[in-house]
């Protein structure tokens, strides 16, 4: 979708749910119909009265069409509000699904590039923000705009020159409101932007208040916090006050006919050019034309809130998605080559520089180097999460852009250090790596994990909510949830981000005991800070500032690359300062 206008967008998405539309529009109009009986009943009424000797049958007969007509227009009214609001419920749902879809096919990269409160807040709230006056629109629209121009039909029916005089107080506002207009596209963005950074900066206080808090920061974060609410409050009196004496004005002056009916209406009524019931039914209408009027002048700031709103989801909805093929593809093995791979993140300096590397099936193939080396790049890249530069990557001979993405999917587990685990039982978090397991298979799978003894510890084991769950379980133990969702996925190329980079050297063990049940006759591709891991691996890829330094077996590394025995010697040290300075062997 490229960049369309918004009413476009809007319209887009009302189209599957047209004919609830259109009879929400039907419904509205039947509405108006109902409110404009009682007037031509009123003017029956008062003519029977002025003609004297009233008869009560027509009063009483008139008054049930009046009533008749009022109960129209309520009964179609409310028809025409629940369609319009089943309609924006609709569009909104369609909305959010397009959105959810969109982050499913764009690069999984730029998803985790953004903040995950940017994508909650046009997802959740700023699509919410466009209900209330979607679905008000059409029947508040309609009715305020089409039961005016009935009745101003009706006054120019009754005597135009009582209708014209109805318009009396119109243009003065209407100039003066037209002017204050040209500033509002820009005042709406800056007080948009002053919005925007007051709840950015809520989000980022509530997410870091932990750190504000160890760091003793509150004073000072509380000032950018409330320097922003204030600044919010200012721009927005600021504006008000600016607006306020001409929307006041506007609100009490249009409305105010009578200023022209009364005055004309005696005139013409002394020249004997208007009969008594012609008058006050002339006063009466005046009274119904400009009120519903002033509904729009809210309406343009609803439909400015719609625009910003749809702009917003337009930006997501813009994402480039990745190129995708249907047909699942038969690959000869699960080896990976990289073939003379370049990839930048931002167009400027490569991540990752003419990388060539082979891993073959079943191998274990460890990355390892200084931060910012391209580690983890590498592995983003096999798993496809951004499209490269130049050069290719293939798994079992077939290149990654032609194998569809689902596939791809099924093929590599990605454990990270970032142990999510979703709102829903530990049963059902271990699950998600296959949806079909039965619960004995997660059971088993979670014994080989080493995670079975601290589930069965929970309050209600395996059925622990994982929120609850959570604030009891460490860090390893968590790690080995996501270890155990991995094994049950049961994919044949697995990569090990720094899955051990914050446990305790006991829990470490323990990882590494589940770790090596789940790389069992896997092509296996091990991201690792702490070099004791990897040091059995069949070929350890040294990098530096994106490229290869050098590889080979971790004796052949200790060997003949320096940067790889400073960092051996550097680890080593670490560990037997861990250890209370108890020296250790140098090969470990
Ligand atoms: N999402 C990103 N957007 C832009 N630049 C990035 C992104 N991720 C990494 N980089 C940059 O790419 C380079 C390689 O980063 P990468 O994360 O691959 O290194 P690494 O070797 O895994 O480092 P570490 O050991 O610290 O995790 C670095 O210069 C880093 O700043």
């Amino acid at each position: 979708m490229k960049n369309k206008k918004w009413m476009r967008v809007v319209f887009e998405f009302a189209t599957f749910c047209k004919w609830k539309i259109f009879f929400s529009v039907i419904f509205a109009i039947i509405s108006v119909l109902g409110g404009f009986i009682p007037y031509i009943a009123v003017y029956n009424i008062l003519n029977i009265f002025f003609e004297g000797n009233p008869d009560l049958k027509d009063i009483i007969f008139w008054s049930l069409i009046c009533f008749l007509g009022y109960f129209g227009k309520l009964l179609f009214y409310a028809f025409s509000t629940t369609l319009s609001h089943i309609s924006a419920y609709s569009i909104l749902e369609q909305i959010r699904l397009r959105l959810i879809n969109k982050l499913l096919k764009a690069p999984l990269g730029t998803v985790l590039n953004e903040t995950s409160g940017k994508f909650k807040n046009v997802i959740v709230d700023r699509v919410e923000t466009i209900e209330l006056p979607l679905a008000h629109m059409i029947p508040e629209g309609i009715s305020n705009l089409i039961l005016p121009l009935f009745v101003f039909s009706y006054l120019l029916f009754i005597d135009w020159r009582m209708a014209l005089a109805s318009l009396i107080t119109v243009p003065l506002p209407l100039i003066l409101f037209s002017f204050e207009m040209k500033k509002f596209n820009k005042k709406y963005s800056d007080y948009m932007k002053a919005s925007n950074h007051v709840n950015s900066v809520i989000v980022e206080y509530i997410n870091g208040i932990e750190v504000i808090k160890t760091f003793n920061q509150s004073s000072k974060s509380y000032e950018k916090f409330s320097d922003s609410v204030k600044f919010f409050k200012d721009y927005t009196l600021d504006w008000f006050r600016s607006t306020w004496k001409l929307m006041n004005f506007t609100a009490t002056f249009l409305p105010s006919s009578l200023l022209g009916t009364i005055p004309i209406g005696m005139i013409l009524y002394i020249n004997g050019s208007l009969s008594p019931s012609e008058f006050v039914m002339c006063l009466i209408l005046s009274m119904g034309i400009i009120s519903p009027l002033m509904w729009f002048t809210t309406a343009i700031n609803d439909l400015k809130t719609i625009e910003y709103a749809v702009n917003d989801v337009n930006k997501i909805l813009n994402i480039e998605e990745l190129k995708d093929n249907e047909l699942c593809i038969d690959l000869k093995d699960y080896s990976i080559n990289l073939n003379d791979v370049s990839f930048s993140y931002n167009n400027e300096s490569n991540a990752i520089d003419n990388i060539t590397l082979n891993i073959p099936q079943g191998e274990f193939h460890a990355l390892v180097g200084p931060s910012g080396g391209g580690k983890s790049t590498i592995a983003r890249l096999i798993s496809r999460f951004w499209d490269i530069d130049s050069g290719s990557i293939k798994i079992g001979g077939v290149d990654i852009k032609d194998i569809p993405l689902t596939q791809l999917r099924n093929i590599i587990s990605f454990v990270t250090q970032d142990n999510f685990l979703f709102d829903c039982s530990i049963l059902e978090n271990i699950r998600i790596g296959n949806s079909d397991a039965t619960d004995e298979e997660v059971f088993n799978i979670a014994k080989k994990a080493q995670c079975d003894d601290f589930i069965k510890k929970l309050p209600n084991g395996y059925h622990t909510e994982a929120g609850e769950a959570g604030k009891k379980l460490s860090g390893g133990e968590m790690q080995r949830i996501t270890i155990a969702r991995a094994m049950l996925k049961n994919s044949p190329i697995l990569i090990l981000d720094e899955a051990t980079a914050f446990t305790d050297s006991e829990n470490e063990d323990n990882i590494q005991k589940s770790i090596s049940e789940l790389t069992k006759n896997k092509t296996l591709i091990v991201i690792a800070h702490r070099l004791s891991t990897i040091k059995d691996a069949d070929n350890i890829v040294v990098l530096n500032n994106g490229k290869i330094v050098e590889q080979g077996t971790q004796d052949y590394l200790l060997r003949n690359c320096n940067l790889y025995i400073e960092m051996w010697k550097s680890h080593i040290g670490s560990k037997s300062w861990a250890a209370g300075n108890r020296k250790e062997d140098f090969y470990v």
